[in-house]
């Protein structure tokens, strides 16, 4: 589905990342761990075209996206939820999810407000409520959401559970199993290996910009001194 290779990106003269290889495979939840600093967004912004200075190789279902426009790998299939929030305060949920509307793709699920309000009730109550007056989590939520408004078949989440209530973080749980059983793949990047191993098959861990680990959760679990150095505790 998605396939990095030798990824080296850097801004301006400073680089980040050092020859980044990974593999996303259909239908499944991989967890991107490491430190803050490791290099997990910028990992996540060059799959999505928005670091300018990069080589290597970035194939999603076979094309090579290295050096596309963010929109156009966007308008490819591939969805991604920056760590930042980025919803329309001054709009209402149900407007902001309008503004995510794309064209139905053949080979992905495709999101009307019904399904979404299913997998989100708390957007439901508020759909009338502006961005503004929503919560951390429930912005969080509805930024989601407005991303599978343009179906895609591949979604990046940067950091889902960062800063948001321990109840959120369960539905935010939930959500993303919801997203495996509609067929979806999903990237998330964690620095919490609770979270992580919650929702994942499987996981690499980042250090410095560089892969130090990627396997199951068992094998990582077999290896204490792998999460002792590249994880927080
Ligand atoms: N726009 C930028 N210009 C210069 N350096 C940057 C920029 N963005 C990030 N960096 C640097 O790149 C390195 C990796 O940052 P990145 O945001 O990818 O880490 P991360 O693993 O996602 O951690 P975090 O949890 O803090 O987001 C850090 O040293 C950071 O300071």
């Amino acid at each position: 589905m998605l396939e990095v290779r030798e990824l080296n990106s850097q801004y301006g003269g400073a680089k980040i990342l050092h020859g980044v290889t990974m593999t996303l495979g259909a239908n499944e939840v991989v967890a991107l761990l490491g430190r803050n600093g490791a290099g997990k967004s910028t990992t996540m912004k060059s799959i999505m075209g928005m670091v300018r200075q990069k080589s290597g190789s970035v194939l999603y279902e076979g094309a090579e996206m290295l050096g596309r426009p963010s929109h156009v790998i966007c308008r490819a299939g591939v969805g991604y939820v920056p760590e930042e929030r980025r919803i329309f305060k001054e709009l209402t949920v149900e407007e902001n999810l309008s503004v995510g509307k794309r064209e139905k793709r053949a080979d992905a699920p495709e999101w009307t407000l019904d399904h979404l309000y299913t997998l989100f009730p708390n957007l439901k109550e508020r759909r009338r409520n502006l961005g503004k007056h929503l919560s951390g989590g429930e912005q969080q939520m509805l930024t989601i959401a407005r991303t599978l408004m343009g179906n895609p078949k591949v979604v990046l989440l940067d950091e889902p559970s960062e800063g948001i209530a321990p109840v959120i973080v369960e539905q935010m749980a939930h959500v993303i199993a919801e997203l495996k059983r509609e067929g979806l793949s999903v990237l998330i990047s964690e620095q919490n290996l609770h979270f992580a191993r919650l929702v994942s098959d499987r996981a690499y861990i980042i250090e410095k910009g560089q892969m130090r680990y990627e396997g199951t959760f068992a094998e990582l679990d077999a290896q204490p001194e792998v999460s002792a150095k590249y994880l927080a505790v």
